[in-house]
Order: structure tokens, then sequence, then C-alpha cells
């Protein structure tokens, strides 16, 4: 069986887009699937799996699977991407329109130059704060900024929230691969975190202006994390480190985003959009899952 994919990335966090307006699989099949073809040995290789798919409720409609199966509620890096190909095969007509994910509804608006999406702007709309909306444990209409987490005999000071997915942000003195790779897995899965956890550390150089690296659930170390710049900005402004309501300059791994939390609650999300391959990809062996 030949699946059509594109392959995308934002910053370096790449996906593997199948375009279901074309061609569908199984749900059932949906997790195997993105284990399989992000699979760098066996597969295409890639941080997951992208659905981009119709919807009733909005233009466009997008799922993300992690690289280990499992679905994600949101993708800001996919957003972008899914934008970009939405605008340029004519699924959309207009050059801002709303796509569904499975945390919410966002604004997409692309900026085109010579007929190719170069970059696009998301509004992702507002950060869930209260402990049992992230979800974690503990005392449930609490909000958790700057609360002691000790985590392998280290005390690091946690700020955790939702973007529609749910992050654990640390404000650290300076961010390293050693303390991403060794307790990003550590945070990733404690049980503190039902749900489990994307894990970001952040280090700030101003108050616009802050270095990141990031553990993704269900993907581990990645380039970028568009939700999870968001969230390391909220996080930021809720410690007074970062201006609410003006732009913020994220360094990541892959390369930049212009994160903004204005003063409606809703948070801006700016950056850049590739296409890197398209092709068809021998599922085969899916037959038997
Ligand atoms: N690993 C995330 C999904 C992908 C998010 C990230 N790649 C982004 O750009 O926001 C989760 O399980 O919530």
């Amino acid at each position: 069986m030949q699946i059509p994919f594109t392959k995308m990335h934002g910053l370096g966090n790449n996906y593997i887009y199948l375009d279901f307006f074309q061609h569908t699989i199984a749900e059932e099949k949906l997790s195997e699937l993105a284990k399989t073809i992000s699979n760098v040995h066996t597969g295409i290789g890639s941080d997951g799996l992208i659905i981009i798919h119709p919807s009733e409720v909005a233009d466009v409609g997008m799922r993300i699977f992690n690289k280990d199966g499992s679905e994600g509620q949101s993708c800001g890096n996919g957003l972008r991407c899914t934008a970009k190909y939405a605008y340029e095969q004519g699924i959309v007509a207009e050059k801002q329109f709303q796509i569904e994910t499975k945390a919410n509804k966002v604004v997409a608006e692309v900026q085109v130059i010579n007929g190719k999406v170069d970059h696009v702007t998301i509004n992702m709309g507002k950060p869930h704060l209260k402990r049992e909306l992230i979800p974690m444990q503990g005392e449930p209409k609490t909000k958790v900024i700057a609360e002691r987490f000790e985590i392998q005999g280290e005390v690091l000071e946690l700020t955790a929230l939702s973007m529609g997915n749910p992050h654990a942000v640390f404000i650290v003195e300076q961010v390293s691969k050693k303390q991403v790779s060794q307790l990003g897995p550590l945070v990733e899965k404690d049980p503190r975190f039902p749900q489990g956890v994307n894990v970001e550390f952040i280090e700030i150089l101003s108050p616009n202006e802050i270095n990141f690296s990031v553990w993704e659930r269900g993907s581990g170390i990645t380039q970028a994390c568009g939700t999870g710049a968001c969230a390391a900005v909220v996080a930021g402004i809720l410690n007074d480190r970062l201006e609410r309501n003006e732009s913020v300059k994220v360094h990541l791994p892959g390369g930049d985003l212009d994160i903004t939390w204005d003063n409606d609650g809703d948070v801006w999300m700016t950056g850049g959009a590739e296409l890197i391959a398209t092709g068809f990809y021998e599922a085969a062996h899916l037959s038997k899952v």
C-alpha cells in the first residue's frame, strides 16, 4: 500500500504530513503508523506524524502523533506547516483562516512571498493556568508558579501550564543539553503529571529574549517546540521576568520564534515553515496491524 506524504519542518521540528483530503488511513492504524514512519532506521524519520483533515468547525483540521505513537492535543510548529500546506494546496483560499486541533481552534495568517508561504502567524489562544487543567496533581484550583519541584535529588523551580497540551517550564541560569537529556525524560513521565508533560528549560537573556531547550512528551529532544515556546514565554511573564503584550524572541536550537502574550490573554506565535520532500511511503506491513 503506497501512502502519499509530505515532509515539512518548523525550525527543524519535522513531521510526516498526510493529507486526508486526498487519502485516508484507518483510525486504528494511525498510532502504529506514527511509530513506524518516524523511525529513522526503518521508516522515513521524523518527530512524528501529522494528519491534515477536513473539519466541520474550521477551514481545516490538524492532528498530531508523537514519535512514540501517542497523540498530542496541539503542535505549534505543525500548525505553521499545516497552514503553509493548506494555503499552497488551495485547501483554503484566504490568507487568514481557522485550524481545528484536539485542543482548540486557532487562527492562522500566512505571509506569502513569490506565491509561496514564507512565514506564518498563529493566534494560539489562551493558556490554561489552573493545576487541574494542565493537568498536574495537587490542589486543583491553584496555579503552578515558581513551585519547588524535586527530581533525582535536584531541587528546581517549576512553572507549569497548558497550551492545550501540558508544559513544565524551568527557568535556569544556563540551558544545557545535559540537563535536558538527563532531567527531561524523568519529568516527562513523573507521576505528578498524569498525562505526561513536555519539559522546557529557559534562560532569561532580557525582558524580551530567552534561550530555550525542550524534551518533548512522546518525542524526546527536538530542535523546536512551538507550544513549548508559547508556554515558556507565559511562564517567564508569570515570574515577572518577561514583558507582557510585547514580542519575546525565543532562541530554540533550530531557530527563532517571536511570541507575544497579549493583554487580552491570547498567545501569538510567528515563525517559518519549510517543505522538505514529498513522496510515497511503502506501508505494506501496516496491513498486518
Ligand atoms: N509533544 C507534544 C506535541 C508536539 C508539540 C510540539 N512539536 C510543538 O511544536 O508544539 C505533546 O505531546 O504535547
